[in-house]
């Protein structure tokens, strides 16, 4: 943790702090602490089962806590119900793409816009300058703005996986978490995505979950490794990787 870093818990966009949840008597996250500041792209790693994706089930409210505290610009986000969350500006991806198959790629966008919550709603108001204008802009972050006019169902699983993100970032949402977003993408779109990501965190934070490890060293601002629901380890992809932990419990495999 930097000395700015420490000043003030105003200085992170999100706190979580002894962030606990139990199934039945096991503690799939256990005592969890970790901060994330404005701007930064923060990656879990950690093995199969190490609570990563129940983090950040925990977060959205998906998962109800048993005991903890998940501050959001100073909003307690364990109180919140999930739709609460998201309208706090916490947008999240899964890992299968759920985009909507018989729209086109501008459709899409455009149901995700802030302004209509159901789909009759959405697709009801008038095409004004300002939506064109922002789908234009996404779809351009997302490599898509050529792909406007075609059906979601065309385009391949790294573009879908693009599109949803643009689905969320059309909602402006200052933390965004997504759940292996590089699953099942070739080299070239790890490699676009990873700029993808550096270009977005300009505007956000980030947490990604991801096993990817060149990927990871492309991304992350820093590293929070998990290991049976606690934290291992955490710092920079060379601080995490040279630890020796970190190496026994995951790495190293
Ligand atoms: N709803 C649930 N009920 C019972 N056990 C659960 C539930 N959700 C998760 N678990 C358990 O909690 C542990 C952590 O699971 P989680 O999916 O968060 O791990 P992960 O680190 O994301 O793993 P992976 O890399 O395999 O996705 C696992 O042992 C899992 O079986």
């Amino acid at each position: 943790m930097s000395a700015a870093m420490s000043d003030s818990k105003d200085a992170f966009i999100l706190t979580v702090e002894d962030l606990t949840v139990s199934f039945d008597g096991f503690k799939a996250v256990n005592g969890l602490n970790f901060y994330v500041e404005p701007n930064e792209c923060r990656v879990i790693i950690g093995p199969n089962g190490a609570g990563k994706t129940t983090v950040l089930d925990l977060i959205c409210g998906r998962t109800k806590a048993t005991g903890g505290s998940v501050q959001f610009k100073g909003q307690e986000l364990l109180k919140m119900r999930e739709d609460q969350i998201v309208h706090a500006g916490v947008g999240r991806k899964f890992q299968n793409p759920s985009v909507y198959e018989d729209l086109t790629v501008f459709e899409n966008l455009e149901i995700s816009y802030p302004r209509g919550y159901s789909v009759f709603g959405a697709l009801a108001f008038r095409r004004d300058q300002a939506v064109r204008d922002r789908i234009a802009e996404i779809a351009e972050i997302i490599f898509l703005q050529n792909h406007l006019q075609e059906k979601a169902a065309y385009l391949s699983h790294g573009q879908k996986q693009w599109l949803e993100i643009g689905m969320l970032l059309i909602q402006d949402p200052e933390l965004l978490m997504l759940d292996e977003p590089v699953a099942g993408m070739s080299v070239a779109e790890r490699v676009k995505t990873a700029e993808l990501l550096n270009r977005i965190i300009a505007d956000r934070s980030v947490i990604v979950i991801e096993h990817d490890m060149k990927f990871v060293e492309d991304i992350a601002t820093r590293v929070t490794v998990l290991h049976q629901g606690k934290l291992l380890a955490e710092g920079s992809m060379a601080h995490v990787q040279a630890d020796p932990k970190v190496i026994e419990v995951y790495l190293g495999h």
